[in-house]
């Protein structure tokens, strides 16, 4: 399902005393085409996140729109799942519990959520686990029930908010390649947001790089060499390269609008 962003921008209100805004996304627009996977990269504070919510239908832009094949998003759409950095797992509920969270909302009878979580258990390689509370979990085992949990809904569109940063690196390179043959075994387009430049490489077709805030696209970038990803090949070096350098010359500019 492709994702169109079309002339987003956002505010938000940094002082009801002064009645001023600040301006934290600037005039977003581009494409994801339907089954893709591209990476946001930009800076702390740019607007990630808030580019993200709005895709979720979380928030409004103050300007433009978002759009899930040519279709308005509605708050809660079932069109759209979302993967946070702190998994966002129920404390006090099991894994597999956690994992059927949300077809017990919908009304599901207990086999059948059972059966949809088992499922996910073995094939995201949690079994065994299915009676551990989160506290009881490995980082990575957290973050597979966390996209397991957000996958029982058949989202098509996935959109990942720097899902592996709190993780080692061995664990976050691990769960790069887990990630890649979920999606290589599915049809979900994936918006990657991370702070990485090596693993939105290593991951994506597209990366889209933001600037400081207020962010805006700076520059697209087309990632075309196949998986499997040498991520030390000249290929993800020299992309890695551009990537950096842009960043690095971008000065830190905060606007403020009232
Ligand atoms: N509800 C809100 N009200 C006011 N300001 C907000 C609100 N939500 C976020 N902000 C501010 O907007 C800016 C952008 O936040 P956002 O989380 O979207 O950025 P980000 O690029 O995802 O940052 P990071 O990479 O650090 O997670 C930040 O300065 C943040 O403090």
């Amino acid at each position: 399902m492709c994702i169109e962003i079309k002339n987003i921008s956002k505010t938000y209100v940094e002082s009801e005393a002064l009645g001023t805004r600040i301006a934290i996304l600037d005039n977003i627009n581009f494409t994801v085409d339907s089954g893709c996977f591209v990476s946001i990269v930009g800076p702390s504070g740019c607007g990630k996140t808030t580019l993200l919510k709005i895709i979720a239908g979380l928030i409004t832009p103050n300007q433009g729109w978002a759009k899930l094949q040519g279709e308005d998003i509605q708050l809660g759409d079932e069109r759209v799942g979302m993967v946070f950095q702190e998994y966002a797992l129920f404390p006090w509920r099991t894994l597999i519990r956690n994992i059927e969270f949300s077809l017990e909302v919908k009304g599901f009878s207990r086999s059948q959520r059972r059966s949809a979580a088992i499922e996910f258990i073995n094939e995201f390689g949690l079994s065994g686990f299915e009676h551990r509370l989160p506290q009881e979990l490995s980082g990575g085992m957290k973050q597979r029930a966390a996209i397991a949990r957000t996958l029982i809904n058949k989202p098509k569109v996935v959109l990942m908010d720097e899902p592996f940063a709190s993780l080692d690196s061995q664990t976050r390179n691990e769960m790069q390649d887990f990630l890649l043959s979920v999606w290589h075994d599915r049809e979900e387009t994936i918006l990657f947001v991370t702070h990485n430049v090596d693993e939105a490489v290593y991951l994506s077709q597209k990366i889209i790089v933001l600037s400081p805030r207020p962010g805006r696209v700076l520059e697209i970038f087309d990632i075309d060499y196949p998986y499997p990803r040498d991520r030390t090949s000249p290929e993800a070096n020299r992309i890695r390269k551009k990537i950096l350098e842009l960043i690095s010359s971008q000065k830190k500019n905060v606007s403020t609008v009232s």
